[in-house]
């Protein structure tokens, strides 16, 4: 298992434990993000490897460099410059990289992700320095398999995250810019779950771009011409799978941000063929279970007694309905039942079932029945609140302020504790801010954010992004070399995430509906060790014949050696080798 990763390069066996080998010497050595301690070099590391020339004389540790480059951190006056230093010190020494992160995590992780990674994305053609992942380009199909084999092969190689960049957050089609999001996600597959940095590959697959601004900028770096649709999108899509599938038999597949129109059907499609999932569709779905569960445990009702609004019926927007509509499965709703517990509301309003084929297959079983609706302005959110009363509204629409006062306050007069949760990110984007809903709620409501807010007279804000579930679901899926990633997989990850809510453990009615980002570490390997133990009770597991490890089916034993798995930000001893 991650006892012999290797690093994209140079294919050099690393480990999560005992020392690093590595072949190079020199300028060569400083020039590797994944060998370079820049003045961390110890006297023998510097003559072994043959760097004296190249440093100043003074020896420093991990935790002195860290403090220089907090400092220098610290003095850059934007988050976006913030962004940038940080990625450029990945790309010059990769555990410092991580140690700065995990030391400072609650301040940087929305400088390294959403929101300010969005703004880096929007300006990744003017930003670029060093390419940060692997680039696949649709008018060179027959270059897929030698462009991912140059960063690693299945020895060395535990997941890999894909995006094509239609869908970046809420910021639409950033074409190119989709390495971006790759990399930020598989940033927070080290950071939050512990896996080894050079043992992810970010993809970004360059099928063109519909967004004018970019084609027209003579810096624009990706593909000048319109996003390819229809057979040759999804030739190259298949084309890239089979790679995964045949070059990478112990890998996990994960999609991010694809379009409306391809996101759910590839993950259809691909789903029963390899472990791989939607982060937008499950993770997301994950997420909010979670925090729908930990705020049933603070209303002490069942979902079965919850009318649930869900505003945006896209990708993260119906992965939502799935994810409860299963859970109610577990308290006897069936699925014909469902358009009584769950509304969808989209552009055009509720969807009904007279809209027929504009609805897509994932938005059609919600659908409601228009007979039921005479009489009513299903066009408006408001009167949609009106009709439903419903006790949750959650937003992932991408339309800023659509969560307005008189619909807020239309929800507390039927409820005395309305749940909301506006996901759209980046923080601009989101239907209301957790101020305005506390303003209108006379406090009285259970509120989640999809990017992180300061807290608001004292209480913290829940950040409900599906970072609290996908690092957990990939690093569980690693360990467990899952073969398929399941239905009961998912959910388990979102049972495990609602028991760990502060609201929950502490019995707080006010408290968040999900933990704090500075716990994010034990919060995965908690979510991971779910995964993992599930995996192996719905047979999907091969780690036992693959790696001939045991592992413990007892909660507290396998968190123990999920732990022993993870990746840490530290200066391992460094060994000679020949190439
Ligand atoms: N918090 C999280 O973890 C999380 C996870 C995934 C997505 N999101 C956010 O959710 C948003 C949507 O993402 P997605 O991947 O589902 O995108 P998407 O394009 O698949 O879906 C967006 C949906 O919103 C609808 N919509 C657009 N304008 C609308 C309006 N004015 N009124 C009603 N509906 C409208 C669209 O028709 C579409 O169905 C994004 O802002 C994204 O950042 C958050
Ligand atoms: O990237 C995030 O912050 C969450 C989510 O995947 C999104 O698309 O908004
Ligand atoms: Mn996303």
């Amino acid at each position: 298992m991650t006892s012999t990763p290797g690093t994209p390069s140079s294919r050099i066996p690393l480990s999560v434990a005992g020392p690093v080998l590595c072949p190079y010497e020199g300028l060569e050595m400083l020039n590797l993000p994944q060998f370079n301690r820049g003045t961390g070099f110890t006297a023998e590391e510097r003559e072994t490897f043959k760097l004296h020339g190249f440093l100043p004389s003074s020896l420093q540790t991990l935790e002195s460099q860290a403090t220089r480059a907090y400092q220098q951190f610290r003095s850059l006056p934007t988050p976006l410059d913030k962004n940038s230093f940080l990625m450029s010190l990945k790309t010059q020494n990769e555990v410092l990289y991580f140690r700065l992160l995990q030391d400072h995590l609650k301040e940087m992780f929305s400088i390294v992700y959403t929101p300010t990674e969005s703004e880096a994305i929007e300006q990744y053609s003017r930003l670029f320095r060093r390419p940060e992942g692997c680039f696949l380009d649709i008018n060179f199909p027959e270059r897929i398999e030698e462009s991912l084999l140059a960063w690693g092969t299945n020895e060395n190689v535990d997941y890999i995250v894909v995006s094509d960049g239609e869908e970046i957050l809420g910021i639409g089609d950033q074409g190119v810019g989709a390495i971006g999001i790759s990399s930020a996600k598989g940033v927070l597959m080290t950071l939050c779950a512990g896996v080894h940095p050079s043992r992810i590959i970010p993809v970004a697959l360059d099928v063109g771009t519909d967004n004018s601004a970019l084609l027209n900028d003579d810096l624009y770096l990706g593909n000048r011409h319109s996003r390819v649709r229809g057979a040759r999108y999804d030739d190259f899509v298949a084309k890239f799978v089979e790679v995964v599938k045949r070059q990478y038999p112990r890998a996990i597949l994960h999609f991010e941000d694809f379009g409306l129109s391809n996101a759910r059907r590839l993950l259809d499609t691909y789903r029963p063929q390899l472990a791989c999932f939607n982060d937008d569709v499950q993770g997301t779905g994950a997420v909010t279970l979670g925090a729908l569960l930990a705020a049933m445990k603070v209303l002490r009702m069942r979902m079965r007694d919850i009318r649930f609004v869900i505003f945006g019926a896209g990708t993260a927007g119906t992965g939502i309905a799935d994810q409860i509509r299963d859970f109610l499965k577990t308290e006897d709703v069936e699925a014909e039942q469902i358009f009584e517990h769950i509304w969808l509301v989209d552009k055009p309003g509720l969807l009904m079932k007279s809209m027929g084929d504009k609805l897509t297959p994932a938005q059609r079983q919600y659908a409601a029945y228009d007979e039921r609706w005479e009489g009513c302005d299903t066009t408006s959110l408001l009167e949609v609140i009106k009709r439903v009363k419903p006790h949750a509204l959650i937003g992932c629409s991408t339309k800023p302020g659509s969560f307005t006062d008189e619909v807020l306050s239309e929800m507390a007069k039927h409820v005395d504790r309305p749940i909301v949760f506006p996901l759209s990110n980046p923080t601009r984007l989101h239907e209301a801010t957790p101020e305005q809903i506390l303003r209108a709620t006379n406090g009285k409501a259970l509120v989640a954010t999809g990017s992180p807010f300061d807290p608001i007279n004292g209480r913290e804000i829940a950040e409900n992004n599906n970072c609290f579930v996908y690092p957990g679901i990939g690093l569980g899926a690693i360990l467990s070399r899952a073969d398929r990633i399941t239905d009961e997989i998912i959910a388990a990850a979102a049972l495990q995430l609602s028991s760990l809510a502060p609201a929950v453990t502490a019995d707080d009615p006010d408290g968040p509906l999900l933990p704090d980002v500075q716990d994010i570490r034990e919060i995965s390997a908690k979510v991971a060790t779910a995964v993992v133990l599930k995996a192996l009770e719905v047979g999907v597991a091969r780690v036992e014949q693959m790696d001939k490890v045991r592992v413990p089916r007892e909660y507290g034993k396998c968190l123990a050696w999920v732990k022993t798995q993870m990746w840490k930000a530290e200066y391992r001893p460094l060994k000679r080798v020949m190439f």
